[in-house]
């Protein structure tokens, strides 16, 4: 980072008054981390290695498009801030990058006539939600970190909620987003429910993770709050019959909300729990919208779960689901342990090639893990992610649990690359996976990405290293 931005800070003060800028220590070291497994360690092991030397955190979209304009005449380097509730690397200030905070970009507006809402980068989902419901209406989307990610870094990472299979992930969601470039310039995309004029540019900047600009507000989908929730659980005999009946069901146009399927380790505990078979696997459904679109889509879903080898286990499992489902606990305690190391990793996979990425991710990782929990939470068309929760095997310090972590995401990641998975399903890039974007898109499709953010961004100014580019 050069040493003008104590100018660049004095400048933003100078040009946009509402802006509040934040520079003691503690505010600083607040900011500097995300939720990436190498950030808690870095924690743990004593002084901080990559502090911010400010944040900024604008009023308003205006006041975004000025400060990215001085950051590029003071060829200052800045990241976009949203929840901090990123896993993969993407705001790490290496070079002491300035922090631009969006959470006061707090707006809403509801459209019911468009079945659309509007809302600013810095709310949360939860905050989003709440709006919604107010009003009698929702977005179905429900990520695990809801209370803190916001619409922002949610729109950035291409993020994905527990509901998916009705309401679908953050790239099928927004509709209209506005976008601050790197060189100041705003793109609002037009409303139109559809367009054939070029390549869909709402798209170029969802899964961006703040390399094309900031985003600085969202127009979404919304739904009439459900009228019912229909809540199922079956056990098969084993992972391979549950996709079956997944996928069977899936392939004939049956969207239940909430699709989660816990493999033969994963599913242990939650069998014992409930008495059902041991040794099986546990699928919990939960359908809901129209009371008798709901109780129709169940009950068809429920002959093709019974007629592909799933026994019905009633509504306790998939309620209890439910009522836990944004706990993180277990995960995060284990990484506070010194010299512990734990991730959630997520990837994707056409429906022929699942079986073997979820196994052989399963049978890399294990030696090196004392627990290694798979479940499929996400089915589409033509595939599902499989999402891997482990805790690598402890022993010696930080430095060395953070060595172990990124031994476990490499082995993770290469086997999925192996056996036909890809690198992220939803968690995204950040610095994390950078080094895996070649295996992911190619050399050519890596060229259409760099050659973008060239010409957008020539000095580098926002979010640079993150996607690798
Ligand atoms: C406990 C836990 C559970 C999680 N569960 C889920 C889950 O269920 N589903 C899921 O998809 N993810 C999940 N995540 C990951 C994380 O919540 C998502 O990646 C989320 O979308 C990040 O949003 P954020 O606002 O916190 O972004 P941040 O962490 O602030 O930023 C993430 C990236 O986006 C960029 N960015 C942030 N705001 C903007 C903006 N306005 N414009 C441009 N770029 C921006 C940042 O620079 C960074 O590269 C979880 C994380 C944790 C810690």
């Amino acid at each position: 980072m050069n040493e003008k931005w104590k100018e660049f800070l004095a400048a933003v003060e100078k040009k946009c008054p509402q802006t509040h800028v934040y520079t003691q220590p503690e505010e600083c070291l607040i900011y500097s981390h995300g939720c990436y497994p190498r950030e808690y360690k870095w924690l743990l092991q004593g002084d901080y290695p990559y502090l911010t030397r400010a944040v900024v955190s604008p009023a308003d979209e205006v006041e975004i498009s000025e400060i990215v304009k001085l950051a590029n005449e003071y060829e200052v380097g800045i990241i976009p801030y949203g929840g901090g509730s990123g896993i993969v690397g993407g705001t790490i200030p290496y070079q002491g990058e300035i922090m631009i905070d969006v959470k006061r970009l707090q707006d809403f507006s509801i459209n019911i006539v468009n079945g659309t809402a509007r809302g600013g980068a810095g709310l949360t989902g939860a905050e989003f939600e709440n709006l919604l419901n107010e009003h009698g209406y929702t977005a179905g989307q429900y990520p695990q970190s809801f209370q803190s990610a916001c619409l922002g870094g949610m729109t950035a990472t291409r993020a994905i909620g527990t509901f998916s299979t009705k309401y679908g992930k953050m790239d099928d969601m927004v509709t209209a987003l506005n976008v601050v470039l790197p060189n100041g310039d705003i793109f609002h995309s037009h409303l139109a429910p559809k367009r054939s004029t070029g390549p869909e540019l709402n798209q170029v900047f969802l899964g961006s993770e703040g390399v094309y600009g900031i985003i600085t507000s969202v127009e979404m989908k919304i739904y009439p709050v459900a009228e019912t929730r229909i809540f199922q659980a079956y056990t098969f005999p084993s992972t391979h019959d549950g996709l079956n009946a997944i996928r069977n069901f899936i392939h004939k146009g049956l969207r239940p909300a909430v699709v989660r399927l816990y493999d033969e380790v994963e599913a242990v505990p939650k069998i014992a729990s409930y008495g059902f078979e041991k040794g099986f696997v546990l699928l919990i459904l939960v359908f809901e919208g129209n009371k008798e679109m709901s109780e129709l889509e169940a009950k068809m879903t429920k002959e093709i779960c019974l007629g592909n080898n799933g026994r019905y286990k009633g509504e306790l499992a998939a309620k209890e689901w439910l009522a836990t489902r944004f706990s993180t606990k277990k995960m995060l305690d284990f990484d506070a342990i010194k010299g512990g190391t734990a991730d959630a990793i997520e990837v994707a996979a056409p429906w022929d090639c699942i079986e073997n990425v979820w196994r052989e991710m399963r049978k890399a990782l294990e030696p090196m893990c004392t627990v290694v929990d798979c479940h499929f939470s996400h089915v589409y068309h033509n595939g599902a992610s499989v999402y891997v929760i482990y805790h690598a095997k402890t022993g010696g310090d930080d430095k060395a649990g953070e060595e172990r972590y990124l031994q476990c995401l490499d082995t993770a990641i290469q086997t999925s690359l192996q056996y036909g998975g890809n690198v992220s399903h939803h968690h995204g890039v950040g610095t994390a996976k950078a080094k895996y974007m070649e295996a992911e898109h190619g050399k050519a499709g890596v060229y259409v990405m760099k050659a973008l953010k060239d010409a957008i961004d020539p000095k580098g100014i926002v979010n640079k290293g993150v996607l690798g580019l």
